[in-house]
């Protein structure tokens, strides 16, 4: 289980939002960057994906140009999300009882990019799917991205992950 700290609200909580004005790189150009300090040293095992950086550095998160202003604390909400190591998206691992409700959630999403015309880097083994939500045009990540991220949670709320009894028991739940 990954650790709670290296979750986002912790990744964004100390720093404040920084409005970037470099505009040398056509990928940065005029980015909101958020500072975010690294809490932990230890790396997400449940993450395919590698971490912004060793503990103790900063890291940041580059948002799409053009993004509405709500974005940043969209994303704060995102506790079970953490960022990429390219700093424009967003991963979270899910871990479902059997492979029958992983693929569920898999069609679900996959109906829901259809719709919403984007679509995520994502992989599957057995009963466990890791999802990354970026924007590459305009790069970085977006309201999109946000959404679909939500819609995730949401449908594996729905189809039910599979329980983690450790987690139960510290958190006082069923
Ligand atoms: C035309 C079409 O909407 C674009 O190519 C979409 C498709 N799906 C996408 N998905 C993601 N994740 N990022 C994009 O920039 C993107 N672009």
């Amino acid at each position: 289980m990954t650790p709670a700290l290296r979750r986002l609200p912790q990744l964004l909580s100390a720093p404040a939002i920084a409005r970037s004005a470099t505009p040398s790189r056509a990928t940065a150009q005029s980015a909101i960057l958020i500072r975010a300090q690294r809490l932990s040293t230890s790396r997400p095992t449940e993450s395919s994906f590698r971490p912004t950086s060793e503990g103790g550095e900063i890291s940041e998160i580059i948002f799409a140009v053009g993004q509405p202003k709500h974005v940043p604390n969209r994303l704060s909400k995102l506790s079970a999300w953490s960022i990429t190591s390219s700093r424009t998206g967003i991963t979270r691992h899910f871990t479902f009882p059997t492979f029958n409700a992983a693929w569920r959630f898999m069609s679900k999403v996959a109906d829901e990019c259809k719709a919403k015309r984007h679509h995520p880097s994502w992989s599957n083994l057995y009963n466990e799917v890791s999802v990354e939500w970026t924007t590459h045009k305009p790069l970085g990540l977006s309201i999109k991205d946000i959404e679909m991220a939500e819609f995730c949670d949401r449908t594996a709320d729905e189809v039910g992950l599979k329980e983690q009894k450790a987690q139960a028991v510290n958190q006082g739940d069923k």
